[in-house]
């Protein structure tokens, strides 16, 4: 089986994450706990930004932090030189809790509120995506107001039909996000954009889709891109400084999953755009992406308590661990499927099969079908790997179930870096009948 990062086996036969044993893990912190392999974090970061360095190109690698957003990992970020992408006053407010330099965050979303925009104006952030014509006419109004410069982006479906889950591609024409390249959409947006006071239009931005195992479809996007700013070059002499090509780059879940290097879809894509500016004579220009998945998907496990076990005869067995849909909502929202081990028995042979269940009330709530595992008995720990990416971040209080603890190992370190909820933290928002509240005012 697949080991991730930094992981090994030690002498008892426990999983080692970071140089800590999950078995220790499990006792100081409990479970469900996901735990972070920072030095795989880094890696990534670190593999993004010199696939650009090494070619002389100028880029930014932003981390999209939807993917998991908590002020530990941007801090993290912050200091692995990413940039940071946010798609939500709630994703800013936590980049400015993580003191995240204000000039490398990128605001992205598809419907941001008049607050949210002015928040980011008021953090004097990097540039927002502008996403559709009403976001446009608020940031005008907003930055004529204050008399207040902003770089923006345009982002614009190019109408690419990624391989991935029908419900994680984004850059088809049938799409919610962006302007749309062909239809006259983005020229419309250009025309509104380009030459107005306060506001530096950087460029153009596209997101095709996540999960994305070929370079070609990210190749394809990037040509798209180029071909439109070649247009407006020709049309207007204006140039584009920035192509953002969004994110997506796919990990391995299981072995049927194939992914490139991150540095292979890179190195591919900036050579597109290399080779269009030159025939063009088009000034080269940064070339910025957005990772989320495979900056974290990766470095994250978590691990679980078994619990209850259910035989149904010449069917399946079940055993239930004590988080599910409420940590990890992927395999009931996308099918999405993972691995998993038995933490505390390693080296024992891989001889059981069974479905591991959550413990919500929802015949759904199954996180691995058929697992191939050790023998597990009550108590024993399960990991399941690659949960770094959408699943604390996608997590909820389904059956008021507390969202788990989080934390960074790494070089035989850990801390904790979201604690776990509590009943109370749960029940915070909570009103009681007989509790005397003001009533808000109109
Ligand atoms: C605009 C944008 N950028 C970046 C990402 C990150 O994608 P991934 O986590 O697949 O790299 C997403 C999510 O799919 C996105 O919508
Ligand atoms: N949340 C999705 C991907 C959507 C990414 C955001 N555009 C997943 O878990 O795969």
């Amino acid at each position: 089986m697949e080991l991730y990062g930094t992981q090994t086996v030690n002498e008892k036969g426990h999983l080692v994450i970071g140089g800590v044993d999950a078995v220790d893990i499990a006792h100081v912190y409990g479970t469900p706990v996901v735990v972070y392999d920072t030095k795989l974090f880094r890696k990534r970061a670190a593999d993004f930004r010199q696939s650009f360095e090494k070619n002389g190109m100028k880029a930014q690698v932003a981390y999209a932090s939807k993917a998991f957003s908590s002020i530990a990992i941007y801090e993290l970020a912050a200091e692995e030189g990413l940039s940071l992408d946010v798609v939500s006053g709630g994703e800013l407010f936590t980049a400015v809790k993580a003191d995240f330099p204000r000039e490398r965050i990128h605001f992205h979303g598809n419907n941001k509120s008049y607050m949210e925009l002015n928040y980011a104006f008021d953090e004097n952030i990097g540039c927002i995506v502008v996403d559709n014509f009403l976001e446009l006419s608020m940031v005008k109004e907003i930055a004529l107001t204050r008399k207040q410069n902003m770089n923006i982006l345009l982002r614009v479906t190019p109408g690419i039909e990624a391989h991935t889950h029908e419900f994680i591609t984004t850059g088809q024409e049938d799409s919610k996000f962006g302007f749309d390249l062909k239809n006259g959409q983005a020229d419309e947006a250009f025309e509104l954009a380009h030459d107005v006071p306060y506001l530096q239009l950087l460029g153009l931005h596209c997101h095709i889709g996540s999960q994305i195992f070929e370079a070609d479809a990210f190749n394809h996007a990037a040509e798209t891109l180029m071909e439109k700013m070649q247009v407006w070059k020709e049309s207007h002499s204006f140039i584009c400084t920035v192509l953002n090509l969004g994110g997506g780059f796919g990990i391995r879940y299981t072995e049927e999953d194939e992914p490139l290097e991150p540095s292979q879809y890179v190195e591919e894509m900036g050579k597109v755009v290399f080779d269009l500016a030159k025939r063009w004579n088009y000034p080269l220009p940064e070339i910025w992406i957005e990772p989320g998945r495979s900056l974290v998907g990766d470095a994250g496990t978590t691990l679980y308590t078994a619990g209850s076990e259910k035989e149904v005869p010449g069917v399946r067995t079940y055993v239930a661990v004590d988080g599910g849909m409420s940590d990890n909502i992927r395999p009931a929202l996308y099918d999405a499927k993972y691995t998993a081990a038995i933490a505390n028995k390693m080296l024992s042979p891989r001889d059981t099969t069974i479905t591991i269940a959550g413990k919500c009330c929802e015949s759904g709530d199954k996180l691995i079908v058929d697992a191939v595992v050790a023998s597990v008995s009550e108590g024993d720990l399960v990991a399941i790997f690659c949960t770094g990416a959408y699943t604390y971040s996608m997590a909820g209080n389904y059956n008021r179930l507390p969202r788990p603890a989080v934390i960074f190992a790494e070089d035989g370190d850990h801390q904790l870096v979201i604690r776990r909820e509590t009943y109370e933290d749960i029940t915070r928002l909570d009103l009681s009948l007989h509790q005397k509240v003001r009533k808000e005012s109109k």
